[in-house]
């Protein structure tokens, strides 16, 4: 994984004074890395039953589709307010640089499906427990969550403790 580690480029003071921001356009630019990179992703779940992943806007959408079929699954896309065209659930979170919402399809989960959440950061898990609650909310289960990164400072895995998590490099 010191191989992930030596293409994710930090960026100080982005997008506000004092985050250091973790840039993995590097990673998924080396086709090699991207593939070792979502395989070890989804490794966990091979053989599970898993009904579709669920990735968050923007970056989640990245590994979170590419998991997504080397599962051989569908993909949910969680967006940003305003962008589904459709009926939506919407859930409001806070986030390391501010506050954000996500939205989902109405239709997009049905009662007992078993989804497997992918971003590409746990930084303090507020995007990923609002989405594994949006998730819910919609009937589905959680079956694990799973990320590039986590930023053990801060503490995203008290705020996912309900879920099972997955990381492949840890700050
Ligand atoms: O654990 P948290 O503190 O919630 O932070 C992690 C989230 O922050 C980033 O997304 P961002 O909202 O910046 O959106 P982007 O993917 O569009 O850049 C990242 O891709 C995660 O989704
Ligand atoms: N420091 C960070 N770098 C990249 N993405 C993030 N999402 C939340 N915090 C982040």
């Amino acid at each position: 994984m010191e191989k992930l580690k030596a293409k994710i480029r930090d960026v100080n003071d982005f997008p506000s004074p004092g985050i250091v921001f973790k840039d993995i356009t590097p990673l998924v630019q080396d086709p090699i890395l991207l593939r070792e990179c979502v395989a070890a992703l989804i490794q966990p779940y091979k053989g599970k039953a898993i009904t579709a992943v669920a990735g968050m806007e923007a970056r989640g959408f990245i590994f979170g589709s590419l998991a997504a079929w080397e599962l051989g699954v569908g993909f949910i896309p969680l967006r940003k307010p305003g962008k589904l065209p459709y009926d939506v659930q919407r859930i409001d979170y806070d986030l390391e640089y501010g506050s954000a919402a996500l939205e989902a399809h109405i239709d997009a989960i049905k009662a007992g499906d078993k989804i497997l959440v992918i971003d590409d950061v746990l930084a303090t898990g507020g995007t990923a427990r609002a989405s594994c609650e949006l998730i819910q909310n919609l009937g589905g289960e959680v079956v694990a969550c799973a990320f590039v990164m986590e930023l053990g400072f801060l503490h995203g895995r008290d705020v996912l403790a309900p879920y099972p998590i997955h990381t492949l490099i840890s700050y």
